[in-house]
């Protein structure tokens, strides 16, 4: 099936991953655990460095497996449950959402994330699924509150075949234990007992990117679930920046003292059997490099495996504690860290060459699932499987070693407040009355939320008056990159839901929109007309990819060049979108520059005196040295080739 950012999963990766979790039911801690015991795996992570793109890979490589999903969400908004939806063929299931308001939700989150999985494992619709796809939405920021998202299913029948080869029948005796309302070290208390027939294979916990995974891994552990591991996705181009400032708060005099936004995101990473770089496209070989080596000295026992849109090879989302630690494997080369998979295309130690080019799709040094064997991961002797980092982190403390993770909630149990409650706040905006005009958006986006100091994220979806059917997707992650995407039509009454994640105020003060609805601009006028094209233009490069034509580089060209030239002219003119086409949608990370091709794009153009309208706009803009230019040049030789691929080139204007 082809996800949103049109890789292919094959065939070999589904099998690859079923494979790896019958391996996981023959183990003799599962066969003897008395219950249908779930294995599972809690996905972290810093806010905006791929964690539901790579949940949502493991989706779609689930295969027959029955994957349940909990997200622990920031913000009253629960975007992420709605944008993994949004990309699910599940059809939602009535759950009742349950209010996790009141107190510190990191601290608070075992109790509510315990009624989380009571539910889940316990409501009559989960007993009639075959796979659950559970989305808890758990608040960690201080000023809005969460809510548990309901929940959505899909059905196959795979996965009761395995657990009958596997001689774990469904007949035995079900239990779950979930408890504790005070984080790690106290995930005895409150008891909340269910008694129930889970039947969840894998169970996905992603965590807020604000959040420590500790607590909910204690609430899993101290239930009938098993903690399988921790993973940690980093963003390969922001990664190496922020933890060297992490390192440097950190350390004596540094003044950090962990409550810092680099103190969440060392808590996550020491916990983590599995360290996922993320987003190699957008980094160079030298700032993954230099991110491995902060990454070995914070956590040297955890495996490090590169990737783009979170395509793990998709086993490797159950048994990561079990693989050879410290990083590569054995046989493979410097730098391929992957401990279970064979690397025919090891990546370059230390940079290598091309330390100036982003290391792309296939690009040298790139180590993507894609060409690799996979195998099952050795394990280090016969029925022996590590215990996940996290438990052993845990242990120690208890053991009164303090241990390197989690003094946030060591913190708590002090009584300071802890760290990530004084670093983050959550803004929600929720526009639901209008639309908004698409270049009046772009603006606010280019002019606020980019040059906000401390605004870490956003994310969302957008109601546009230029597409008032189709649901725009919205995200600010990473090094200040923006991507906006249309991801079909609406299933329910549109609306404008974003969520600002900052530190101090700032998500606060990013929110301001004064050209918006609510606002002062005059701009805002605008979207309470109707359909309202004024300033749009839509072109698509149809045809691509050509022989001989790197898609990527024609639309990073484009865009450049339209951005360019829009900026010059017109402030805020320069934000650009893409929408669906025939081909699949892609997403165009950055302002001004996208390493990822694209169906459609749009560009809207803010109106400002003496505008002309529509394709006139477009011209007067971006014609002469802009995206047309820019396209027939990129695809002039294509025609006078022998190829019978043929360039069909157009500006369209809505
Ligand atoms: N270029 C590029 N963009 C990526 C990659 N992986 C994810 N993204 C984009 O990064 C943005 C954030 O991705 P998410 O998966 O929502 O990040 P997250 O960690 O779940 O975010 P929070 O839950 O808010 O912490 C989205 O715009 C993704 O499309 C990647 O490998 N390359």
């Amino acid at each position: 099936m082809g996800t949103a950012t049109g890789l292919e999963l094959g065939e070999a990766a589904t099998t690859a991953l079923t494979s790896r979790y019958e391996q996981h039911l023959l183990l003799p801690q599962w066969a003897s655990a008395g219950a249908r015991a779930v294995p599972a795996v809690v996905v972290t992570g810093f806010l905006g460095s791929g964690k539901t793109t790579l949940v949502q890979h493991l989706l779609d490589a689930g295969g027959g497996l029955r994957i349940g999903v909990l997200v622990n969400e920031a913000g009253h908004v629960d975007v992420d449950s709605a944008l993994l939806n949004a990309r699910q063929r599940n059809a939602a299931v009535g759950v009742r959402p349950a209010d996790l308001s009141g107190g510190c939700a990191c601290c608070a989150v075992s109790g509510a994330f315990g009624d989380a999985l009571a539910a889940l494992v316990g409501g009559r619709a989960y007993q009639e699924l075959d796979l659950l796809f559970a989305v808890a939405s758990v608040n960690a920021l201080r000023s809005d509150r969460g809510v548990v998202a309901p929940w959505g299913c899909v059905s196959t029948g795979l996965s009761a075949l395995l657990v009958a080869a596997a001689g774990r029948l469904d007949s035995l005796p079900p239990y779950v234990s979930v408890a504790g309302s005070q984080g790690l070290h106290q995930h005895t208390r409150r008891p909340a007992k269910c008694h129930a027939q889970p039947t969840a294979d894998v169970t996905l916990v992603e965590t807020s990117g604000a959040a420590d995974a500790g607590a909910l891994a204690s609430a899993l552990a101290g239930g009938g679930f098993l903690l399988d591991s921790v993973m940690c996705v980093v963003d390969a181009e922001a990664g190496a920046e922020m933890l060297r400032a992490a390192e440097a708060e950190e350390a004596p005099g540094g003044g950090g003292g962990g409550g810092g936004v680099g103190g969440v995101a060392l808590a996550q990473l020491r916990a983590a059997d599995l360290v996922v770089i993320n987003k190699v496209d957008l980094a160079t070989l030298g700032q993954i490099s230099d991110l491995e080596d902060a990454l070995r000295r914070i956590n040297p026992s955890a495996r490090l495996m590169r990737c783009r849109f979170g395509q793990v090879p998709p086993e490797t989302a159950l048994g990561a504690a079990d693989a050879p630690c410290g990083g590569a494997a054995p046989g493979a080369a410097a730098g391929a860290v992957d401990g279970g998979m064979a690397a025919p295309e090891a990546a370059a130690p230390g940079g290598g060459a091309g330390d100036d080019a982003t290391v792309g799709g296939g690009g040298e040094g790139f180590l993507s699932h894609e060409g690799l064997v996979a195998r099952p991961t050795p394990r280090t002797g016969a029925g022996a499987r590590p215990r996940p980092r996290l438990l052993r982190q845990q242990q120690g403390e208890r053991a009164g070693n303090g241990g390197n993770g989690s003094s946030d909630h060591a913190d708590r149990q002090r009584g300071a407040a802890p760290a990530h409650a004084v670093a983050f706040e959550s803004v929600s905006v929720v526009l639901e009355e209008a639309p908004l005009c698409m270049a009046c958006f772009q603006a606010w986006v280019a002019e606020r939320l980019l040059r906000t100091p401390g605004l870490l994220r956003a994310k969302g979806v957008v109601w546009l008056s230029q597409r008032r059917r189709a649901r725009y997707v919205f995200h600010l992650s990473g090094r200040a990159r923006a991507e906006c995407r249309a991801e079909g039509p609406w299933q329910g009454p549109p609306a404008t839901r974003l969520v600002l994640i900052g530190q101090s105020d700032a998500a606060a003060a990013a929110a301001t929109m004064p050209a918006l609805p609510g606002g002062a601009g005059k701009e805002s006028d605008t979207t309470s007309r109707g359909e309202d094209d004024s300033g749009l233009v839509e072109f698509s490069a149809e045809g691509v990819p050509l022989h001989g034509v790197v898609a990527d580089l024609v639309n990073a060209q484009v865009l450049r060049a339209a951005g360019a030239a829009a900026a010059a002219r017109a402030p805020g003119a320069r934000f650009l979108c893409a929408s669906g086409g025939a081909a699949p949608l892609s997403s165009l990370t950055g302002l001004a520059g996208a390493e990822r091709p694209a169906a459609a794009l749009q560009v809207a153009f803010r109106p400002w005196e003496g505008a002309p309208a529509g394709a006139a706009a477009w011209e007067a803009l971006a014609g002469g040295a802009g995206a047309g230019a820019v396209l027939r040049r990129a695809y002039a030789h294509v025609t006078s080739c022998k190829c019978d691929v043929v360039a069909e080139m157009r500006l369209r204007k809505n």
